[in-house]
């Protein structure tokens, strides 16, 4: 939400997307209106890609390897990193902007086979909770954005977003976003 309300046109976009596809008079968000909105899934992934909740995934090694021209010794910890991967101007255009088109027409996806974007991690490990959680964020994310517009508390302006994270497993907002909501007559 906190991305959506610094960029007026991806939110303008997803709105009208989402209304126009699920049509109007509607009181209630349900399964079946899941996976119906493509820009949607692309506004999740471009998320996934700033703000990965688990930013390091681990391993350790079960026998020596050689990375890259570097010797690491059997049962050594590695880190992956994911904020960094994501932000990575090797592998993404304009990498620090909110651009959810980036992924029109891409095969990329987050299911652990692309190692440019893994929030869920990959292989044995990975999120065993990740058709739940996209579910999840994405029911939520139709709600809030089919039956409300959004304004900011008076007196404060997009620039005083805090786009701080903290944490340490997994990182969150370190300032709550505040939003009012202007209920929508569909
Ligand atoms: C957006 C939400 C979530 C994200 C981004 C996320 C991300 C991750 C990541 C990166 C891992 C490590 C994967 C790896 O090492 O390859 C993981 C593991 C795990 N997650 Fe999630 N997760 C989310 C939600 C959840 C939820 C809601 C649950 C439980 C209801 C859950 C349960 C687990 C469990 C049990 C593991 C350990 C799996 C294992 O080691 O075999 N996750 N998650």
């Amino acid at each position: 939400m906190t991305e959506l309300f610094r960029s007026p046109r991806v939110m303008k976009k997803v709105q009208e997307e989402i209304r126009t596809t699920l049509g109007t008079g509607k009181k209630r968000i349900t399964e079946e209106d899941l996976n119906k909105v493509d820009y949607l899934q692309h506004i999740i992934k471009e998320t996934f890609r700033l703000h990965p909740p688990i930013p390091l995934v681990t391993r350790q090694t079960s026998a020596h390897i050689k990375i890259q021209g570097y010797d690491i010794p059997a049962s050594t910890a590695l880190q992956i990193n994911l904020w960094t991967i994501g932000r990575d101007p090797k592998r993404w255009t304009d990498p620090e902007d909110f651009i959810p088109e980036r992924f029109i027409d891409s095969s990329i996806d987050f299911r652990g086979q692309n190692f440019n974007l893994l929030p869920f991690g990959s292989g044995r490990r990975i999120c065993p909770a990740l058709p739940m959680a996209v579910a999840a964020m994405e029911l939520a994310l139709l709600n809030l954005l089919y039956f409300f517009d959004w304004r900011l508390p008076d007196g404060m302006k997009t620039e005083d977003f805090d786009m701080e994270e903290v944490g340490t497993l997994s990182v969150v907002k370190k300032v709550p976003l505040m939003l009012v909501p202007v209920a929508q007559r569909q």
